[in-house]
């Protein structure tokens, strides 16, 4: 991948782009593997005939030997030109591919690009190291500064840590939604800067799935971060779930991947600690979460999602609480599948574009 863009320190696609070098450079040493994914796949098919029924509109296939088409998402974002779009697509057509959905970006003003495609192939006569090529092709004739392709029923799913503190209601959200397969996600540990007794609810849930938790204990003085590094080393990217520690630049250039927060305020008002309190006080009639990547200046970095709900002179600070505590696990959750569907895109300094 070319260039890739960044998000201050730890840039979305920085580390996407390590996940999808490591990606390459494993299916160019194993392409056995895909292949016999493939004919695993293929044969499975000929096996089950309600397999076969993945056809698609347009084109009549043989009906003695329909092959197993499955999902693809892939990410463009260079300098806007002309033709852009049909070279994309027609890479897909080319090699059997049908598109299914095509969002397309090209702001006002500003020479750049985003496109994000889903499309279905036939993995046997589209193998999959052979799809990263041809987009990869396309990319350097256009000089991209992203170009992403994800097949989640073959690439290996994202692994990510979460840190959190002493609440903890985050992190059930999204240990539930994981548990629902609603976040393609593999979750290698859970970090906290607050021990947690062994017969709560969260810790018999990690031990049951075997998710190990990390209690790291932090000081104004020593945050710890060394060890956290160690820990997360082999993920790609983190969520914090409400861990009060400020994490460092040093951590973050240390760390090189994508960093996502969820604050429980709608930012940019109320940064900071006590988010809830600072709105109660402020007589605001919304409250909100805000879903972003981490960057070294506190509760500043690009948006990925916010949530809102209204509020009025009937609230009081623990009703404030307890909207702004609904609404961050389900803006947290929303993000992280975002992200891992290649829908969140880095736009100008300091903005996103989310799909
Ligand atoms: N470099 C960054 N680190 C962190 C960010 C960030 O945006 N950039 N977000 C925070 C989460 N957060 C709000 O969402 C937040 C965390 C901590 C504080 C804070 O004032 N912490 C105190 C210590 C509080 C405690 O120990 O209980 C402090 O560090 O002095 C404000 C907002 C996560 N990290």
């Amino acid at each position: 991948m070319s260039g890739a863009r960044s998000f201050g320190e730890s840039g979305p696609w920085f580390g996407l782009s390590r996940c999808g070098e490591r990606l390459r450079r494993r299916l160019r040493e194993r392409p056995t593997m895909i292949r016999r994914i493939s004919e695993r796949v293929s044969g499975f098919a000929t096996n089950f005939p309600i397999l076969k029924s993945s056809r698609f509109h347009g084109e009549s296939l043989d009906s003695s030997v329909s092959p197993v088409l499955i999902p693809g998402v892939h990410v463009f974002h260079c300098q806007d030109a002309v033709g852009i779009v049909a070279k994309l697509s027609d890479c897909i057509a080319a090699k059997g591919g049908n598109i299914l959905g095509y969002d397309v970006f090209v702001p006002e003003n500003n020479n750049v690009f985003y496109s994000r495609s889903e499309f279905i192939f036939d993995p046997v006569k589209w193998p999959r190291n052979q799809v990263d090529e041809d987009f990869q092709t396309i990319a350097q004739r256009y000089g991209a500064l992203n170009s992403v392709v994800r097949v989640p029923s073959i690439d290996p799913k994202y692994k990510i840590a979460l840190l959190l503190s002493k609440q903890d209601h985050c992190l059930v959200e999204m240990l539930h939604k994981w548990q629902d397969g609603k976040l393609p996600v593999d979750i290698t540990c859970v970090i906290s800067n607050h021990e947690r007794a062994p017969n709560t609810h969260v810790m018999r849930f990690l031990e049951r799935h075997g998710i190990p938790y990390h209690y790291v204990s932090t000081t104004k003085e020593n945050k710890r971060e060394d060890d956290i590094l160690e820990l997360v080393k082999d993920t790609d990217f983190l969520v914090l779930a409400r861990y009060m520690q400020i994490l460092s630049g040093n951590f973050l250039k240390g760390y090189g991947k994508d960093v996502i927060n969820i604050h429980h305020g709608l930012l940019p008002s109320f940064k900071g600690g006590y988010p809830a309190k600072q709105a109660f006080d402020a007589g605001v009639k919304l409250i909100g979460a805000t879903s972003h990547f981490v960057t070294e200046e506190l509760d500043s970095g690009p948006i990925i999602e916010q949530m809102v709900e209204s509020v009025s002179h009937r609230d009081n600070l623990r009703s404030f609480v307890q909207k702004s505590e609904d609404l961050e696990k389900k803006c947290l959750t929303k993000a992280i599948k975002s992200y891992c569907e290649l829908r969140v895109l880095p736009y100008g300094t300091n903005k996103t574009v989310v799909f």
